[in-house]
């Protein structure tokens, strides 16, 4: 019986060892594929890809291998890194439940968010986006207009207060993401989180703006948390994760259970309301018409086989505030260091706006989408730095990947075509898609908004890129791609129209350094790990 026992042990660590180390020993049809040597024999390429200053790795291997390249994961495996365009439809498209998203990613997202829509996958996951659908449509988005005036009006105040009569240096990026928290709030929950005047703060956005550099504070580790979630089940994770004695994890533990917290307490909130009835919907501060209210009245409505669990209804809360905050405040940023750094922008701006508006009125929804100067800017910024530089996936099964282009594989011979193993790790590359030169053009990694405003190249026509927005992968596209990217542009637009006519915005003291991460950051200089971002503002007029 023991030497049974012993026998069945070594059999199954055995495996586990060859489970763990074939990655050495095997060989791949990915072996063909060109791309960079391994930096560690341990990590393969791990640490090149993700760091928060891999700009020059991600922007070199992309120019040196171009649109397909094999990298190196960690023990001996092999991914491929995408941004041919014919491949990355295939990818989110026709083999979507192909190329699914990773467990380990799903598993951590669960624990992280809930059972939102980042953590479900196949029929669950499409079920839950056809419920929410409806509160992301354009006439939606019409109804939510003059909630984000009246938020961005208040933002406008308190900044005003700080700038005075001449002018001051201030961290742009704390009040954008203060004001994205709070429009998520307001327009996607109905809930105020934050008052938004001068030396406040408030806890639930400090976890949010925390969570993604706590995150990369741990991503030594995370890249472990495949072999963890493989090898040792929910129950024991769960039992043994509050007893790691590190600071970060202790952190990242707070600011889950922060998200979590409120998450449940405004569920509960909005849930009272409605079962009191419309009445009292309407009188909470989304007046019934958020994004939340409709998924809950809708979710009421719907049949047995549609309806959400409470447990998922609050996983959509999380995620939602954790997908739309840093995100968008991020974005903004980025686009008004470009305008402090490009007056000549800033000013054509300001003047369509006050073209738009002489008196200055708030500027209504089907005017405001469509000024071309405005959406050339959105545009343009959201392709050169798209907020999220890379999306991972897992092959399922063994796959064929169709190219665009035939590519040269080590052995000399053209492949239009790639096998791709089970289990394989795509990188799909949004922002080398994005600033493709065989595409875009040979200033594709130049900032020039006007390009948007006469006919883009034919070959971008020609390849058709699948995102869900203009020709970019920046909200990607398929069954997953961003739900709340028209949110997020009229958040843009709104904060855009409001602030270029109340302040000038110049470039601060401060450096600013971007940060490559799950959603790229500003910090004051490279060794920082604090988001900021400090710009110089001067009133306009009267306030
Ligand atoms: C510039 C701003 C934004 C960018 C660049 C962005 C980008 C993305 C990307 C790349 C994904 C795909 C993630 C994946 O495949 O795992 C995604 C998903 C998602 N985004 Fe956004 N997003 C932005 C703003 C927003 C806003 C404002 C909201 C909410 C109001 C939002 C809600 C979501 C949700 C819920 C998902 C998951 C969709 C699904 O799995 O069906 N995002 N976003």
């Amino acid at each position: 019986m023991l030497s049974l026992t012993v026998l069945a042990c070594a059999a199954a660590a055995g495996l586990a060892l060859w489970k763990l180390f074939q990655g050495y020993i095997t060989v791949s049809s990915l072996d063909n594929i060109p791309g960079p040597s391994r930096t560690s024999f341990w990590r393969g390429n791990q640490s090149d890809i993700y760091n928060r200053h891999a700009w020059g790795f991600h922007d070199r291997a992309r120019e040196s291998f171009g649109s397909v390249f094999k990298f190196w994961g960690p023990l001996g495996t092999r991914g491929l890194y995408v941004y041919d365009p014919k491949a990355l439809n295939n990818v989110i498209n026709k083999d979507q439940l192909i190329y699914e998203e990773s467990r380990w990613l799903i598993s951590w997202n669960i624990n992280a968010f809930g059972l939102g829509l980042l953590s479900t996958l196949g029929e669950h996951h499409r079920k839950q986006r056809k419920l929410l659908n409806p509160a992301f449509s354009i006439n939606h988005m019409k109804r939510m207009t003059p909630i984000f005036y009246r938020t961005t009006h208040r933002l406008r105040i308190a900044i005003a207060s700080q700038v005075g009569k001449t002018s001051a240096e201030m961290d742009l990026l704390g009040w954008l993401g203060r004001l994205a928290l709070e429009l998520i709030g307001q327009g996607g929950l109905g809930y105020s989180f934050d008052p938004l005047v001068a030396n406040t703060s408030n806890p639930y956005g400090e976890a949010i703006k925390d969570y993604v550099p706590a995150v990369f504070s741990v991503q030594l580790w995370r890249t472990l948390y495949p072999y963890v979630h493989e090898y040792i089940p929910s129950s024991v994770r769960n039992l043994l994760a509050p007893l790691l004695p590190f600071q970060r994890f202790r952190r990242l533990r707070e600011i889950i259970g922060a998200m979590d917290r409120h998450s449940r307490s405004i569920f509960h909130e909005k849930k009272a309301a409605l079962e009191k009835g419309d009445n009292a919907a309407l009188q909470q501060v989304g007046e019934g018409r958020d994004i939340m209210s409709i998924l809950m009245k809708a979710n009421m409505e719907a049949s047995d086989e549609d309806k959400l669990p409470e447990d998922e209804l609050i996983g959509q809360i999380t995620t939602l505030v954790f997908a739309a905050t840093d995100t968008t405040s991020n974005a903004l940023s980025r686009i008004f260091q470009l305008l402090a750094e490009h007056q000549d922008v800033q000013d054509k701006m300001r003047a369509e706006l006050v073209e738009a508006s002489p008196s200055g009125e708030d500027i209504p929804y089907d005017t405001l989408v469509a000024l071309p100067y405005i959406d050339a800017v959105c545009r343009e910024t959201l392709r050169l730095h798209p907020p999220v530089n890379y999306m991972a996936r897992e092959t399922r099964e063994d796959v064929i990947m169709p190219l665009s282009e035939p590519i040269q594989g080590v052995n000399g011979e053209m492949l239009s075509e790639i096998p791709v193993p089970k289990d394989t790790t795509i990188l799909i590359g949004i922002r080398a898609c994005n600033r493709n030169k065989a595409l875009w053009g040979d200033d594709a990694d130049e900032w020039k908004p006007e390009r948007w405003l006469s006919s883009l190249p034919d070959a971008l026509g020609n390849a058709h890129v699948p995102g869900v927005y203009s020709h970019l992968m920046t909200f990607l596209g398929g069954g997953r791609s961003c739900i709340g990217f028209k949110f997020s542009q009229l958040e843009m637009k709104v904060v855009l129209a409001v602030m270029l006519r109340s302040f000038k915005f110049l470039p601060g003291e401060k450096e600013v350094y971007w940060n490559m991460a799950g959603i790229n950051y500003p910090t004051v200089g490279r060794e920082s790990n604090k988001p900021s971002m400090y710009l110089r503002l001067e009133p306009i007029g009267s306030q």
